[in-house]
């Protein structure tokens, strides 16, 4: 058992994780519709226009502009209907003066017409179309590359895909990017007490939260989950499972962090490598600590499952987001009244979970264990630590989940 040593502020430990992360450099080739959230790893030139060629884009007539010129409601232009280009079609008219072209959205233009006239803009009887509305030249016409110019770079590496980007390489043809690989984080939950769901429970044994609020946060943030046994409290098992778990490009263990008889951690981290914190001024997730093994980054996440899971949104997300290639991610704020009164967490930042109705922060005053306290809130307030207290009915920041 050994006490913590002097807590550090919450924001240089965040810096001491994030110096202790590097994005990963290795690449893997990913399918075009599993490519959101993904990191471009290199610069992507397009190979061809778009559109690739000049395009209807209304549905009406193609014409020579000048044709038009002068048209009014009551004094509409005429002109004769010389044939109807439909979206994937390769015509080959020639539009002469005095001429239109059916034409619909999207299908190429006809040499000669330099304008489409709507369709709601002429009167169509028999092969002669009555156009109501002069049209400018280039008038309802999408040009090649007007969107995409070939040889252009459409995406920067380190781009993050989403549907938009996705789209973006689906018009240059391609079924393929090349990604940054995710991080492989392992997730290792000890305690004599945890038992995996598929297991029965003994008497004073609970189910294992942690690994799987761990796991959901390691993946909305970049990275690869890979879940370890559950360790057993005894030096030399939870030493082996240790090693075991540093193939990984990081380790996230959660549980014995604290200094109870049984709280290991930080002796076996200590002996393998070199424990950089351990122990922070937050409420909750003071024991958390972190240790860098074998040039791994091991972050020990308190047992209890409040504690683990808020922690992990502000430690482990931004350390995997890192890895993964991510840009840091602030978080989405909003502000609201607080629906009752709230003491400050003496010598402590403290992070309060809380709940957003009808513009009320409502604090979810719950003990550190009750996985409820994070499950019912949409974020949290951070209150600095030399607030005494904050007053019902004060504006807050709420600093939003990423869900
Ligand atoms: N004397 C002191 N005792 C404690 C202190 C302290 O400063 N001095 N800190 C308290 C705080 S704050 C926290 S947070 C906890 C953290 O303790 P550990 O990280 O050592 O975690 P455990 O003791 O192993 O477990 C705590 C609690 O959480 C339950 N737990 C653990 N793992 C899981 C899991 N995977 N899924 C669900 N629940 C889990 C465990 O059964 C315990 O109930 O220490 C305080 N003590
Ligand atoms: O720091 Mo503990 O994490 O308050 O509950």
């Amino acid at each position: 058992m050994k006490p913590f040593g002097q807590l550090l502020d919450f924001d240089s430990a965040l810096q001491t994780v994030l110096a202790e992360t590097m994005v990963i450099n290795t690449n893997e080739s990913v399918d075009l519709d599993d490519l959101a959230g993904r990191v471009l790893a290199e610069d992507l030139y397009a190979a061809m226009s778009i559109p690739p060629f000049n395009r209807a884009a209304m549905d009406g007539y193609a014409v020579i502009a000048t044709d038009t010129f002068g048209a009014g409601r009551r004094d509409p232009r005429q002109l004769t209907i010389v044939g109807h280009v439909f979206a994937g079609d390769s015509p080959s008219l020639n539009l002469k003066a005095g001429e239109a072209i059916q034409i619909a959205t999207g299908a190429p233009m006809p040499d000669g017409a330099d304008a489409v006239v709507m369709v709601e803009e002429t009167e169509k009887s028999g092969d002669v179309v009555k156009v109501f509305k002069a049209v400018y030249p280039g008038a309802n016409i999408g040009r090649v590359g007007e969107d995409i110019k070939k040889g252009e770079r459409v995406l920067a590496q380190g781009t993050v895909f989403d549907a938009g980007k996705i789209g973006v390489l689906a018009s240059q043809g391609l079924s393929r990017a090349t990604v940054l690989t995710k991080p492989r984080v392992a997730v290792m939950p000890t305690g004599e007490e945890i038992a995996a769901f598929d297991s029965e429970l003994r008497a004073g044994q609970i189910y294992d939260i942690n690994s799987h609020t761990i796991a959901a946060v390691i993946r909305q943030s970049g990275g690869k989950p890979e879940k370890m046994p559950i360790a057993e409290d005894k030096p030399d098992r939870l030493q082996a499972a240790i090693e075991k778990s540093l193939d990984a490009d990081m380790v996230v263990i959660s549980g014995g962090s604290s200094v109870g008889e049984r709280d290991l951690m930080f002796g076996i981290l200590e002996k393998l490598g070199k424990v950089l914190f351990h122990g922070i001024q937050i409420k909750p997730g003071k024991p958390t600590m972190f240790a860098v093994v074998r040039g791994k980054p091991v972050l020990g996440m308190p047992g209890y499952p409040t504690s683990c899971l808020i922690n992990a949104y502000l430690l482990l997300a931004p350390a995997v987001r890192k890895m993964a290639g991510l840009p840091h991610d602030e978080g989405r704020i909003i502000e609201a009244g607080l629906s009752q009164s709230v003491p400050g967490a003496v010598g402590r930042r403290q992070f309060l979970p809380v709940k957003v109705e009808n513009g009320k922060a409502i604090p979810l005053f719950k003990e550190s264990g009750a996985i409820t306290a994070t499950a019912d809130a949409d974020g949290y307030l951070d209150i600095p630590q030399n607030v005494d207290i904050l007053e019902k009915g004060e504006k807050v920041i709420v600093r939003l989940f990423a869900r």
